[in-house]
């Protein structure tokens, strides 16, 4: 393997707002990154900043040589649009995967995005490392946003799964669900999934990261899934935790999508 000295990685992360969830993600970012040894810059703007100075931080991350991945933490606030500002960011540093022209490229299955989002890539990681085939299987994905739903089932097309996309408008999701060999479930409620919703033997991937009282907890809250584990654990084959399940490879897709960009600037191929 040829291993190049004086080269670091560098991720910047735009977080806008006060919000206590994206404060305890960019965290989990930042300590990532101190723990592989890639560079973290961080620019934190104020809830009430303008649209410009968002888009200002990111053209400066653009142009900044140490920075190969730049990351606007999502949501932003509600008056901002959201699809402006990431446009801003360069394609070739959009580590999150969410310009629109990496989403585009990610839905034509005659091109290829140049980074995927992390939260998609996550799943499909976990599935492929367990040695669960996707080809010809059905898959129930709840949720279509652009940060996991969308993303997860257009990647699972690509690897020629047949899949269902259940959202909130969706009528008896559980008549879907129960059809299904494998349920990827990121709608953001808690104890959505009961195990009644799951054929037997299914694969059940939780991405749902909710925080529920929790008075016991130092914090006052602790994170649940989506899918209610006691329940489900005794129908699924297989079927991850939360904590502890999507969300760190999550983060390890970021690091390792960071890395891939900073290999093609110094031209390295593995
Ligand atoms: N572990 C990880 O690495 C990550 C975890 N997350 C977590 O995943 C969850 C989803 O995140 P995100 O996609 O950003 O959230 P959004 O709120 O943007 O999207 C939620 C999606 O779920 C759908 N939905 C909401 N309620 C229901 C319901 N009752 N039945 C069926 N579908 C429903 C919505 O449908 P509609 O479109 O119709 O409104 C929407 O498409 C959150 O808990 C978040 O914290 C997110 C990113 C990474
Ligand atoms: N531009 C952007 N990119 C994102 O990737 C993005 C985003 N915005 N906005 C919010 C969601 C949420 N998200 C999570 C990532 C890791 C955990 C994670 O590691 N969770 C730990 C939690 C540990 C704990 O708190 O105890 C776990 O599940 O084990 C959770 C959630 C990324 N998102």
């Amino acid at each position: 393997m040829k291993r190049s000295v004086g080269h670091v990685p560098g991720l910047a992360v735009v977080l806008v707002g006060d919000r206590r969830d994206s404060e305890s993600y960019v965290r989990y970012k930042v300590k990532g990154c101190e723990e592989v040894g890639i560079k973290s810059l961080l620019a934190k703007l104020p809830g009430n900043c303008s649209e410009d100075e968002v888009m200002d931080s990111v053209s400066r991350f653009n142009e900044d040589p140490s920075v190969h991945g730049i990351l606007v933490q999502l949501p932003l606030p509600e008056f901002m649009d959201e699809e402006r500002i990431l446009s801003t960011i360069s394609l070739e540093k959009d580590v999150d995967g969410f310009h629109p022209l990496n989403v585009g490229n990610l839905a034509l299955r005659s091109r290829n995005p140049l980074f995927v989002p992390c939260a998609a890539k996550a799943c499909i990681e976990l599935l492929l490392q367990s040695g669960i085939e996707l080809m010809g299987k059905h898959v129930a994905v709840i949720g279509r946003s652009k940060v996991v739903g969308l993303p997860t089932s257009l990647l699972l097309q690509r690897h020629h799964a047949t899949v269902s996309v259940i959202h909130a408008f969706t009528t008896n999701p559980e008549a879907i669900t129960r059809e299904s060999d494998i349920v990827i479930s990121a709608a953001g409620v808690a104890n959505l999934v009961r195990g009644s919703w799951l054929k037997q033997g299914a694969v059940v991937i939780d991405v749902g990261t909710n925080p529920i009282e929790d008075p016991t907890s130092d914090y006052g809250y602790r994170l649940t899934g989506d899918v209610c584990f006691e329940e489900a654990v005794n129908v699924a084959s297989a079927i991850t935790p939360v904590p502890g399940g999507v969300g760190p490879v999550t983060i390890a897709m970021l690091l390792g999508n960071t890395l891939d960009s900073a290999k093609r600037v110094y031209g390295q191929s593995d």
